[in-house]
């Protein structure tokens, strides 16, 4: 790691400190965390733009702020990103929205002719709905989707794909990191439109404020997930910035899944709510189970770190001192 062979005259990420980093979407839950992670490594060149500085879904402005900026590497942490519900309500916003940030980005990062590297993040939701546990690379394209997220899925998987054509056609070396449901500091605590864990959080925290008898919990509670510290996450794309280039995509997890029924059992001892729960069950479970196989980073040598526990615990911390604090 880090040094300059004959074969290769290029620096390894980890030992070009100095050179400029594009971390897109650096407000979001996992832009924030590859943003505290590379600062905390000592680069000391990382070009962040917010959504109202820089529209990724405006093709020419994305040109412009590429050949101005001319970046070394590319972090595409930038989405349209939401829960089950969000996805299932607004498909149209979904499927266009990341597929015109992803063209934009990838298309400009070649023509600008700066670009060493750049990472692509999807999802896990890009496998079929109904795919062999636990779920490897090689799994993707081979079965119908799950109906609840499939314009985002089909988006997430055009993403793979442009990496993959740019890759064999113009030789960037653009890679593609699928992640399993993520979690952790600034995080999306929207009531509605937010994933399942920042949704309990925040519902089992006011319930418990208000000294309400129950909370309301979505679906059967039989689903199970497989959740991830966005920290963990941050860690995992910094490795396969540095040590991965390939064509295939790689798995992101952390191995260990939990019914939604615990999870909802699990905030609400973190929280310290008293009261029962009650499941709603005219809100859709989506896909049964998708449970990752991450051998392959695994054996590069990536593993993560943060317990469920431990990263929910401070997750709700992290909740109350910010998001809590700042309504007051
Ligand atoms: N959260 C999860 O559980 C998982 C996430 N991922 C992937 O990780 C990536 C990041 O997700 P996450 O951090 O959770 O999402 P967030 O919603 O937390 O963050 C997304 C970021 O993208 C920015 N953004 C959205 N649209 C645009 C736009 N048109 N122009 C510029 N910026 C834009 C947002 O800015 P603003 O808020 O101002 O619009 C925000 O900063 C996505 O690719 C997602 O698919 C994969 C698996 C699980
Ligand atoms: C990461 C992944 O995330 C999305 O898929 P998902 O895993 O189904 O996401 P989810 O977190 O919204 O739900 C997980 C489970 O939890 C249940 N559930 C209970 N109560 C609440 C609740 O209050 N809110 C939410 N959102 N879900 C709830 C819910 O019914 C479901 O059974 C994709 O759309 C896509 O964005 C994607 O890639």
């Amino acid at each position: 790691m880090g040094t300059v062979t004959a074969a290769d005259p290029h620096p390894s990420f980890l030992a070009d400190k100095d050179a400029k980093v594009f971390v897109a979407g650096h407000r979001g839950l996992v832009g924030s965390a590859i943003l505290r992670r590379l600062l905390a490594l000592g680069f000391t060149s990382v070009v962040v733009r917010t959504h109202a500085e820089l529209d990724l879904t405006r093709q020419a402005d994305v040109e412009a702020f590429f050949a101005a900026e001319r970046p070394r590497y590319v972090v595409l942490a930038a989405a349209k990103v939401g829960g089950i519900h969000a996805n299932s309500t607004f498909p149209a916003d979904f499927i266009a929205a990341n597929l015109q940030i992803q063209t934009n980005v990838v298309d400009a990062a070649l023509r600008c002719g700066s670009v060493r590297k750049l990472l692509f993040l999807g999802s896990s939701c890009i496998y079929p709905k109904f795919a062999p546990q636990p779920i490897t690379e090689g799994a993707l394209l081979t079965g119908p989707l799950e109906p609840t997220n499939e314009w985002y899925a089909i988006a997430k998987i055009a993403g793979i794909k442009m990496c993959q054509a740019y890759r064999i056609q113009h030789g960037l070396d653009a890679v593609s990191a699928m992640p399993t449901n993520l979690y952790g500091p600034h995080d999306n605590f929207h009531p509605e439109n937010s994933h399942v864990l920042p949704a309990l959080i925040r519902r089992f925290h006011e319930a418990k404020a208000c000294n309400a008898p129950e909370v309301v919990v979505w679906g059967s509670g039989s689903p199970l997930r497989e959740f991830l510290h966005v920290d963990d996450l941050a860690d995992a794309t910094i490795f396969l910035m540095d040590q991965y280039s390939g064509l295939e995509h790689v798995n992101v997890g952390s191995g260990s899944e939990v019914t939604i029924k615990e999870l909802a059992e699990l905030v609400k001892e973190v929280v310290g709510f008293q009261g029962k729960l009650v499941w709603d069950s005219t809100k859709p479970d989506g896909t049964p189970r998708k449970l990752m196989d991450s051998s392959k980073i695994h054996e590069m040598g990536w593993k993560p770190k943060v317990d469920l526990k431990q990263g929910l615990v401070e997750t709700y911390k992290w909740y109350v001192e910010n998001v809590i604090s700042d309504m007051k």
